[in-house]
């Protein structure tokens, strides 16, 4: 089966200018990453702060050029120096960031929020993206009341609701989540993971979740990727990595994780594996 994504040797550098008494340099960021996902697969990318997740995210969403490497979105490349990259092309990927609240206008309402990626992208008369964004709330357990509401009017996890709808208004092919959950109190936390999934099992949507709490990606991953100075130091499926973590430096990670309460999605992955 072709996978959604397909990355083939990723690299990013940025460069740092110098000043009056000092050189500039290069930062290399991502040094040659590979990796796969297939439909209705989750690939958790983890690492600490400066590894690299987030640059490799915003390639991965078409947001920052690769200086080189290869990128296949349905077996189709990706122009990852940007010079041609479409429009079709990027609607294909959607992002869900850390902060909800940063990334949603504040002085936009719900409805137009949801509205806008259709208004930019899509040709759709004005009652059909209504339809087509009342059904998107209800999807992401809000309601059509909410549609004419602020961002300002909702808690941290129904905001995060409201970003993952509008990530989804375009059918992308691919969700990049970018700590997702983070910024969200435990028991939120649960309930956006478990949204996550339904919404996965529904659409047979693919994941890139990008996180440094290995005690969420361990329930939610089907394959982990551990990045350290932007290398891939470990990558397997879930149960190969955190039975046997090879590298030094994800025995390091997993031992100084806390284990966060997870009990609600072990209960739904348990009923899940039980169907
Ligand atoms: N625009 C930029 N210009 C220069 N250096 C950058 C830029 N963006 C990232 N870097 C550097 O690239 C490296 C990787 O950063 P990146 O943000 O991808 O890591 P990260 O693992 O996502 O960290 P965090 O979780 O803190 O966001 C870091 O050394 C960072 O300082």
């Amino acid at each position: 089966m072709t996978p959604v994504l397909e990355a083939r040797n990723l690299k990013r550098d940025y460069q740092i200018p110098g000043g009056l008494f000092k050189k500039g340099r290069t930062v290399h960021a991502v040094k040659g990453v590979s990796f796969s996902v297939e439909q209705g697969k989750t690939l958790a990318i983890v690492g600490e702060s400066g590894c690299g997740k987030s640059t490799l995210a915003r390639i991965v969403t078409m947001i920052d050029p690769a200086t080189s490497g290869d990128m296949l979105i349905d077996g189709q490349k990706i122009d990852i120096a940007h010079e041609v990259l479409t429009s079709d092309m990027r609607r294909k990927v959607q992002i869900v960031f850390q902060n909800p609240y940063g990334t949603l206008n504040p002085r936009k309402k719900i409805g137009d929020i949801l509205n806008e990626p259709l208004v930019i992208n899509t040709d759709m008369k004005a009652a059909d993206r209504k339809d087509k964004a009342m059904a998107m709330l209800k999807k992401v357990g809000l309601e059509e009341k909410h549609y004419g509401r602020y961002p300002h009017m909702f808690s941290g996890g129904q905001r995060q609701r409201v970003a993952i709808a509008r990530a989804l208004m375009l059918n992308p092919r691919l969700l990049v989540l970018d700590e997702p959950v983070s910024a969200l109190d435990l028991s939120v936390q649960a309930q956006v993971l478990n949204l996550l999934a339904d919404l996965q099992d529904e659409f047979q949507l693919t994941y890139v979740f990008i996180s440094h709490d290995l005690s969420v990606v361990r329930y939610i991953a089907d394959d982990v990727m551990v990045m350290y100075y932007g290398e891939a130091v470990e990558y397997g499926s879930r149960e190969e990595v955190f039975a046997d973590p090879k590298h030094s430096y994800t025995k390091t990670l997993f031992a100084a994780t806390p284990r966060a309460d997870v009990e609600s999605i072990k209960a739904r992955l348990a009923r899940k594996n039980a169907a």
